[in-house]
């Protein structure tokens, strides 16, 4: 993706109209320089002739530039919102192990200030377009009044951004790091919003966090961008001072160099000084291109380490299935820990999970229950093994087709504005009826697919999230921990009445667990340890509720009463 790519996407025919506007503009400019020039030295008698010409530069002048910075805005404004949708599909594409590694700070920084930044630039085009015009221009009025003047003043222009191109390279390089900075900055955004009840309860905390952390984040950016933008302010600096220069070679060469042309210096030393002003929009605009090129740089390295492995979202709705067998032959995925140079590695599992039965996953903390969700709902690939639907192995390329089989409510879930189902008429009843379930029904309703609150309680949002989950009607449900933040009646009602309800429907279910007093109600009770599975058992066909062991030591079951 290129800057001028961003901007021509999908309006080529306006790009072209907001670049001929910029274009008369410049033109328009170019010729007031040279009718100001002729009518300061026209005679009484021939002055009149250019007020015509000089009246209808003025008004194409101002007629192109409003034309050209409105259609420059537009295109940059939907720009902004092309990058924005690119960003945001490929991170819904992007795999989720990739997501994890890249972290949400940058995701964020870059949907909000280096989105901008691009954008920023956009709207400065206009300004380089017409003023590079307007000094083409002038360049050419010059030419025509002195070659030799017109040598001195390209020479020093040459001479002027070679200040800059000097510059350029550490510019960047510090622009980079100020990119970088922001990264860990909106990190600890995110900190702050997330844990103002922790700072409030503890004022030293607060006051630390503020003054170490989130300070030494913020300067670390404007410490960067500073060096940045003083590089480019002594390369301007720089620029305005050979400028001045050239003026100045201009005014004194009436002395040396072309005695007997007063006129044509006077002549020149007038161009020079209107175009002082389009240069200084030359100039003011170039950092912006500069911070643009930078964050486009970095979207475009985000993007490419996001990029979906044929991995992305299936392109046409899949079949829906009623009910699904899974089994996971010797399914591995490892974790690299760079900081202790280690890996936790999850498997080999072997596991089936059947229609119309409830999997239990049990075990202590970090032992790999959420790892192994992940890696049955597709979220994760298996880095060995093979996944099995109805018998037939899962394709690597087929896994985006395979998740669509999955409602899931993980621990960090998120609860949308809205159930972002399609509207099939039956929807709102459906998901009123749910709430009823859920006992929910007197704090929240449904309508027109939109919840009418979401300001809950964890326990109840949670609620509203298996609502949602529900739903969706898909063939297998995993629960990571759902019944953790509920109340006692109601995990009775979730372990014995949705449960049974779903069950009832045919669906596979997968529980993850630490509720050991509903361990019975499990059709299979997998224990792991480590990453390893390390008890297997299985309900009696006979009396469903008693689980007998599988493989490996009992587990230790305290009855359902
Ligand atoms: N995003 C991650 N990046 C690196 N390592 C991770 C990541 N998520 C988990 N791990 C590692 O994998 C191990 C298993 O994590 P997992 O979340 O699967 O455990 P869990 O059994 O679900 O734990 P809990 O009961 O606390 O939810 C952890 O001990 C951790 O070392």
């Amino acid at each position: 993706m290129s800057l001028f790519g961003m901007l021509v996407r999908g309006s080529r025919t306006l790009f072209v109209a907001a670049l001929l506007a910029s274009l008369a503009c410049g033109a328009a400019g170019a010729a007031l320089v040279l009718l100001i020039n002729r009518a300061l030295y026209a005679s009484a008698e021939t002055l009149p002739q250019w007020l015509a010409p000089f009246a209808a530069a003025a008004l194409v002048a101002m007629l192109a530039q409003v034309g050209s910075r409105t259609l420059f805005a537009h295109l940059g404004q939907r720009a902004l919102g092309a990058l924005r949708q690119v960003i945001a599909r490929a991170v819904v594409a992007a795999p989720t192990r990739r997501l994890e590694t890249v972290g949400r700070a940058r995701i964020q920084s870059m949907l909000t200030d280096d989105a901008t930044n691009v954008a920023t630039f956009c709207f400065g085009l206009p300004i380089l377009v017409t003023n590079s015009v307007v000094i083409l221009g002038a360049l050419i009025y010059l030419a025509t009044l002195s070659p030799l003047l017109l040598l001195i003043a390209v020479a020093t222009m040459v001479l002027g951004s070679a200040g800059y191109h000097l510059s350029q390279r550490r510019v960047l390089r510090h622009l980079g790091q100020a990119g970088r900075s922001q990264d860990q900055l909106f990190g600890q955004f995110e900190a702050l919003v997330g844990g103002t009840k922790e700072l409030k309860l503890n004022s030293g905390k607060a006051r630390r966090f503020l003054d170490v952390v989130l300070a030494g984040a913020v300067d670390a950016v404007a410490r960067n961008r500073s060096r940045g933008m003083a590089l480019l302010a002594i390369a301007d600096g720089w620029g305005r001072f050979l400028f001045m220069a050239v003026i100045g070679v201009a005014l004194f060469a009436r002395i040396w160099v072309v005695p007997e042309h007063a006129g044509v210096v006077t002549g020149y030393v007038i161009a020079f000084l209107y175009v002082m002003g389009p240069l200084e929009g030359v100039l003011a605009n170039i950092p912006h291109l500069n911070m643009a090129r930078v964050a486009l740089g970095r979207i475009n390295r985000t993007l490419a380490e996001l990029a979906p492995e044929g991995d992305g979202l299936p392109a046409a709705p899949v079949p829906a299935r009623s009910e699904v067998t899974l089994a996971l032959q010797g399914v591995t995925h490892g974790y690299y820990h760079e900081r202790d140079d280690e890996v936790f590695t999850l498997g080999p599992i072997d596991l089936t999970l059947r229609p119309g039965e409830a999997t239990f996953l049990v075990g202590g903390n970090g032992c790999g229950k959420t790892t192994l969700a992940k890696l049955i709902t597709g979220l994760y690939a298996a880095e060995a093994g093979t996944i099995r639907v109805d018998g037939e192995a899962l394709a690597e390329p087929g896994r985006g087709a395979y998740r669509q089989m999955f409602a899931a409510v993980f621990s960090d879930f998120h609860l949308f504005e809205t159930l972002l189902e399609t509207a099939d008429g039956s929807l709102d009843a459906r998901a009123n009826d749910w709430l009823r379930k859920l006992h929910l029904d007197h704090k929240v309703t449904v309508k027109d697919g939109a919840f009418s609150t979401r300001d809950l309680s964890q326990g109840q949002r949670k609620r509203l999230a298996l609502v949602a989950a529900c739903l969706e009607d898909r063939p297998v449900m995993v629960f990571d921990e759902w019944a953790a933040d509920q109340d006692p009646l109601f995990k009775d009602v979730f372990y014995r009445d949705i449960l049974g309800d779903l069950k009832a429907q045919r669906k596979t279910l997968l529980v993850i667990t630490h509720d050991d007093r509903y361990f019975p109600l499990a059709d299979q009770l997998i224990k792991l340890d480590r990453g390893q599975i390390v008890e297997r058992s299985v309900a009696d066909p006979v009396e469903p509720p008693a689980l007998r062991v599988a493989a490996g030591r009992d587990l230790s079951l305290s009855p359902v009463s």
